[in-house]
């Protein structure tokens, strides 16, 4: 792999990747479920202006226009943004969808998102195949530059692949220490899809005061929530951390001077198991409207 450090440019804290349609993203980006209101605009103001570029909001988080108030008070020029945002379950039907993306559009006050995925697959209702034409439409209309999903195993990708020709270019799925999802990341990969990390610290799990990370981290004199976003940048899957004062959303960004080496990985790759999923989510069975 080669060294982070070294594609590091000028002004940009955090490295950038391509996407399967050619977007440019920072490997590291931003989560912010929760925040709202004023509060929100001040965390999300400080979080832009620390450096973070790719900021992760949803139709269902309700906060689509506190995000587009932080962008317009924040130092940094829209169009260096990557905004993502997402289709709630219960609008996955055609038409409803494409309405959706424009009212998420009007929330934010944004001319277009970056990015827009479908938030959960909700195979039950089958719809997701319908919802996925939806968002291909919008990309067409311009309103989104980059169409991707949330919690999609395999074969739902599999599925849209087959019946649509259009790869999501990412996939967002529950990911950390606890449950590394090492098939769903090779199969990703195959796919040509980056894979996203939701909940990357485990919404500050005790695995942020785990000894054995902790001995990791101290190795490198950094903390263990530092060696965990380390770990998953190096993994190759990309974490949205969310962190809410500038002391944290600063630590997290400061991962990008160290590597850990292949038995630190494996390591923490360890604390993984079969049911690691710390809220039991399975896209299986798991709805969200
Ligand atoms: N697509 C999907 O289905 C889902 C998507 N998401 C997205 O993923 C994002 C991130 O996941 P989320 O569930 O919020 O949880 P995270 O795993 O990002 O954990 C956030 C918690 O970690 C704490 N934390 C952050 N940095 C530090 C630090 N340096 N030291 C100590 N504690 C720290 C935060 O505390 P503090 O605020 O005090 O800094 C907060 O309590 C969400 O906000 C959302 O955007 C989440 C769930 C599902
Ligand atoms: O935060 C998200 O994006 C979700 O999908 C949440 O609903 C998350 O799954 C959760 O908090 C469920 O309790």
């Amino acid at each position: 792999m080669k060294k982070l450090k070294e594609v590091t440019q000028l002004n940009q804290i955090i490295p950038e990747r391509v996407l399967n349609d050619g977007l440019k993203l920072p490997v590291m980006g931003f989560g912010t479920g929760g925040f709202k209101g004023a509060a929100g605009v001040k965390v999300l103001t400080s979080a832009m202006d620390a450096g973070y570029r790719l900021i992760d909001t949803a139709f269902n988080y309700e906060n689509e226009g506190t995000v587009g108030q932080a962008i317009r008070q924040s130092s940094v020029a829209r169009e260096d943004l990557l905004i993502c945002s997402k289709l709630p379950g219960r609008r996955q039907a055609y038409q409803e969808a494409i309405v959706t993306i424009e009212e998420s559009l009007y929330r934010g006050g944004l001319d277009y998102y970056d990015l827009y995925l479908i938030h959960w697959p909700n195979p039950r209702i089958d719809l997701y195949v319908e919802a996925w034409q939806a968002m291909i439409e919008a990309k067409k209309r311009g309103y989104i530059r980059s169409i991707g999903v949330c919690n999609f195993l395999p074969e739902y990708n599999e599925r849209l692949i087959r019946e649509t020709g259009v790869t999501p270019s990412i996939n967002q799925v529950e990911l950390h220490p606890f449950y590394n999802q090492e098939q769903q990341r090779a199969k990703d990969a195959e796919l040509g899809i980056v894979t996203e990390s939701w909940s990357p610290l485990g919404r500050g799990h005790s695995m942020l005061k785990d000894e054995k990370i902790g001995e990791i981290a101290a190795a490198h004199g950094k903390t263990n929530t530092q060696t965990i976003l380390r770990w998953h940048i190096q993994l190759g899957a990309l974490p949205i951390p969310k962190a809410s004062s500038l002391k944290h959303q600063a630590e997290n960004l400061d991962i990008f001077d160290f590597e850990l080496s292949e038995a630190e990985m494996k390591a923490i790759s360890a604390f993984s198991s079969e049911d690691g999923r710390l809220w039991g989510q399975d896209p299986r069975t798991h709805e969200e409207l």
